[in-house]
C-alpha cells in the first residue's frame, strides 16, 4: 500500500473534522512564524547591545533593551506554549476520533462476514486481533505524528529557510546543501532499524505469548514436570530479545552520531560564512546568532526523520493488513429477500456438498429431510459430518452443490438475521460472555425481565445453584463449572423459545443427574417444534421420529431406532459398540437382580 493510497483511504475518515483540521493548520503557521522570533529578537540583542558598547555605555542605558527582549521572549513564549498545547490537543483529538471510528468499522465489518472468513488462516483469532490492533496503532501514528511532528516541524523549517535565503541567499544554500546528506543518513537508518525493529517486534510478541502459553498450560508443564524446559525455551528466546534490543540502540546511536556531526558540520560553514560576511561589513555581527538559531530550525524534524520514515514505513507494512479487513466485501453474509414468519421448518436437503474453505470436504452427496414439528437425530462417528449440517442449516455457511430448502423454498432466499431468530442453538462447549450469569442467560431475549430469567433458568435446572451462590444471578459466569456453563446455554434456549431447534451434544458435559434433569426438560420444549438433535448419547436419540447415520460426510442409513436396529448396519455397530461400553449387560443385571429382591422383600 502507498502513502498517497493510505491518505486517500484515511480522507472520509477525517474529513468530519475538517474544521478541527484547518484551525491545528493554522496554529501551525502561527506557531511556525512565532518559531523564528528567537533569531530576530536575538539578532537585534546582539546588535544593539554591540552598538550600545561602541558609544560606550552601559547597564544603565541597557535596562530598557533587557526589559523589551524579555518581554519579546516570554511574551512569545507564552504565546507558543497556548500554540502547542492547541496543536497537540486538537491533533490528538482528531486522532482518537479518527482511531475509534476505524476500529468501529472494523467490528462492524468482521460482525457481519460470513464463519469462512474466521476460519481462513490469515483471520483466526488471534491474528485478527493483532491486524486490527496494529493497523489501527500504526495509521495512528501517522496521523498523530502528522498533526504533532511532521506539520509543525517542516512548517518551522521551511519558513526558518525563506528567512535564511532572504537574509542571505550564500547562508540559505548552506542549509539547503546539508539537507540531502541528511536526508540520506536519515534514510539508511530508517531502513537499517525497519529490519531489527521488526525482528524485535516479533520477538516481543512470541515473549509476551510465551507466557501466556505458560499460564494456560501450567497444568500439564507441571504434571509432566517440564519446569525447565520451558524455562529453557524462554531463555533462548530472551537472549535472542535481548541481542536485538542492543542492535537497536547500536544502530540508533551510531546514526545519531554522524546526524550530529553532520549539522555540526553544517553549523560550522554557517559560521565561517556569516563570519566572513561580518568582517566584510556585508552584516551585522548579530547575523552569527541569527543563522545558527536559523538553521537549528530547519535541522530539527530532519532530526527526527528517521522516526517518521520509520512510522510511516510501519503505517505502510499493517495498513494494507487491516484495509483488507475492511474491504473483505465477498466475505459478507449473504441473506435474502423472503422472511421466515410462517416457515414449518420442513428442511430438504439434496445431493449436498460441503467443503470448508481450509480444504477439507465434509460432506458428500447428503440428501436428508428433517421434518417441521418432529425431532431428527444425526448420528455418526466423530468427523462424520453432523456438525457441518447444522452449520449449513443455519446459514454459517452455503453448500458448494446441490440443494437446501426450508419448506419448499431456497435456503439463500430468507432473510438471515430473521431466520436465525427462530432457531435455537445449543452445542457441546457453548462461550459463556464475561459477566455475570443473568446477563449471560439474557443473551436469549434481550429485554427479558428478572423473573423470565429466572423460569429460564428454572427450566435448564440451574436456578436453585445460582441461589447457593453469594451473588446469586450476579456471580460470574465465567467461574461456574462446564455443566453449569451448558445449562446457562439451555437457558438462554429456553429464554429465545424458537420454533426451531438444534442440539449439538446439548448434554455432553452434563452429569448424570443432570443429564436426565435437562432430558426431561428437553423432551418438553421439543414438541410441536422442529428438532435436529447430535448426540452420541444413545438415551438421547432413541426416541427420535427420525435417525439419519453418517459416515466420512455420507448419508448412509435413515429411519426409526427400531428400523435401523433391525438393518444390522452401521448404526447397530455404533449402537452396539455404545451398549458395550456402557458396559449394559452388567447393569441390566444389576437392575434385574435389584428388581428381583424388591419383588422378594414384597412377596
Ligand atoms: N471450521 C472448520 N474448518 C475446516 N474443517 C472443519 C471445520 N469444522 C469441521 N471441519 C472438518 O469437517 C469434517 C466434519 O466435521 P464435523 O464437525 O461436521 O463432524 P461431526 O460428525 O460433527 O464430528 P463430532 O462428532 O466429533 O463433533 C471433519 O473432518 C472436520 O475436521
Amino acid at each position: 500500500m502507498s502513502l498517497w493510497e493510505i491518505i486517500r483511504r484515511l480522507y472520509p475518515y477525517v474529513l468530519p473534522h475538517r474544521r478541527l483540521v484547518l484551525f491545528t493548520l493554522l496554529l501551525t503557521l502561527v506557531g511556525s512564524l512565532a518559531a523564528q522570533v528567537n533569531p530576530f529578537v536575538l539578532r537585534y540583542t546582539v546588535d544593539t547591545v554591540q552598538s550600545m558598547l561602541d558609544r560606550n555605555q552601559g547597564l544603565r542605558q541597557g535596562a530598557d533593551l533587557l526589559l523589551l527582549v524579555s518581554g519579546l521572549l516570554l511574551g512569545k513564549e507564552i504565546i507558543n506554549t497556548f500554540i502547542q498545547f492547541g496543536q497537540k490537543f486538537y491533533g490528538e483529538k482528531i486522532r482518537i476520533s479518527v482511531s475509534s471510528t476505524l476500529s468501529q468499522d472494523a467490528i462492524h465489518k468482521i460482525l457481519n462476514y460470513e464463519l469462512g472468513f474466521y476460519s481462513d488462516s490469515g483471520n483466526q483469532t488471534g491474528k485478527l486481533q493483532t491486524r486490527v490492533d496494529r493497523g489501527v496503532e500504526s495509521l495512528m501514528k501517522l496521523v498523530q505524528n502528522f498533526f504533532i511532528d511532521i506539520l509543525p516541524l517542516f512548517a518551522n523549517a521551511i519558513v526558518a529557510l525563506v528567512v535564511m535565503f532572504t537574509a542571505n541567499v550564500y547562508v540559505g544554500l548552506v542549509a539547503v546543501a546539508v539537507l540531502p546528506v541528511y536526508f540520506w543518513i536519515s534514510y539508511r537508518q530508517a531502513d537499517k532499524l525497519n529490519g531489527t525493529r521488526r525482528g524485535l517486534r516479533s520477538l516481543r510478541e512470541l515473549k509476551s505469548q510465551g507466557l501466556v502459553n505458560i499460564i494456560d498450560s501450567a497444568v500439564v508443564i507441571k504434571s509432566f514436570v517440564r519446569e525447565t524446559y520451558e524455562e529453557e525455551k524462554q531463555g533462548q528466546l530472551q537472549q535472542n530479545l535481548q541481542a536485538a534490543q542492543l542492535e537497536t540502540r547500536k544502530t540508533n546511536f551510531l546514526y545519531d552520531g554522524l546526524k550530529t556531526f553532520v549539522e555540526q558540520v553544517g553549523v560550522v560553514f554557517i559560521i565561517i560564512l556569516t563570519a566572513y560576511l561580518v568582517l566584510g561589513g556585508q552584516m551585522s555581527i548579530g547575523a552569527i546568532m541569527f543563522h545558527i538559531l536559523l538553521f537549528n530550525n530547519v535541522s530539527a524534524p530532519i532530526r527526527q526523520l528517521h522516526r517518521i520514515y520509520d512510522e510511516m514505513n510501519e503505517a505502510l507494512t499493517y495498513s494494507e493488513g487491516f484495509f483488507d479487513i475492511l474491504d473483505a466485501d465477498d466475505a459478507v453474509e449473504k441473506t435474502g429477500p423472503l422472511l421466515p414468519d410462517g416457515v414449518q421448518g420442513t428442511f430438504d436437503l439434496c445431493n449436498v456438498d460441503f467443503t470448508y474453505p481450509s480444504g477439507i470436504q465434509a460432506l458428500h452427496d447428503v440428501c436428508l429431510t428433517i421434518e417441521a414439528g418432529k425431532t431428527t437425530a444425526l448420528v455418526g462417528l466423530s468427523g462424520a459430518g453432523k456438525s457441518t449440517i447444522i452449520n449449513l442449516l443455519c446459514k454459517f455457511y452455503a453448500p458448494g452443490r446441490g440443494r437446501l430448502l426450508l419448506d419448499g423454498q431456497p435456503l439463500a432466499a430468507y432473510d438471515t438475521h430473521a431466520l436465525r431468530h427462530r432457531i435455537g442453538l445449543v452445542l457441546q462447549k457453548n462461550h459463556i460472555f464475561k459477566g455475570t450469569i443473568e446477563e449471560n442467560i439474557r443473551y436469549g431475549l434481550m429485554d427479558a425481565t428478572l423473573a423470565q430469567i429466572e423460569a429460564a433458568a428454572r427450566q435448564a435446572y440451574l436456578h436453585d445453584q445460582i441461589l447457593e451462590l453469594p451473588k446469586g444471578y450476579q456471580s460470574d459466569a465465567q467461574q461456574l463449572s462446564g455443566g453449569q456453563q451448558q445449562r446457562i446455554a439451555i437457558a438462554r434456549l429456553f429464554l429465545k423459545n424458537p420454533p426451531i431447534i438444534f442440539l449439538d451434544e446439548p448434554t455432553a458435559s452434563l452429569d448424570a443427574i443432570a443429564t436426565e434433569q435437562i432430558k426431561n426438560s428437553l423432551d418438553a420444549i421439543k414438541q410441536g417444534r422442529t428438532v435436529v438433535i447430535i448426540s452420541h448419547s444413545l438415551a438421547q436419540i432413541v426416541d427420535a421420529d427420525c435417525i439419519y447415520v453418517m459416515k466420512q460426510g455420507r448419508m448412509v442409513e435413515s429411519g426409526t431406532h427400531e428400523q435401523l436396529y433391525e438393518l444390522r448396519g452401521t448404526y447397530r455397530e455404533i449402537f452396539d459398540a455404545s451398549a458395550r461400553s456402557l458396559n449394559i449387560e452388567k447393569l441390566a443385571k444389576v437392575m434385574v437382580d435389584d428388581g428381583d429382591e424388591v419383588e422378594d422383600t414384597a412377596g
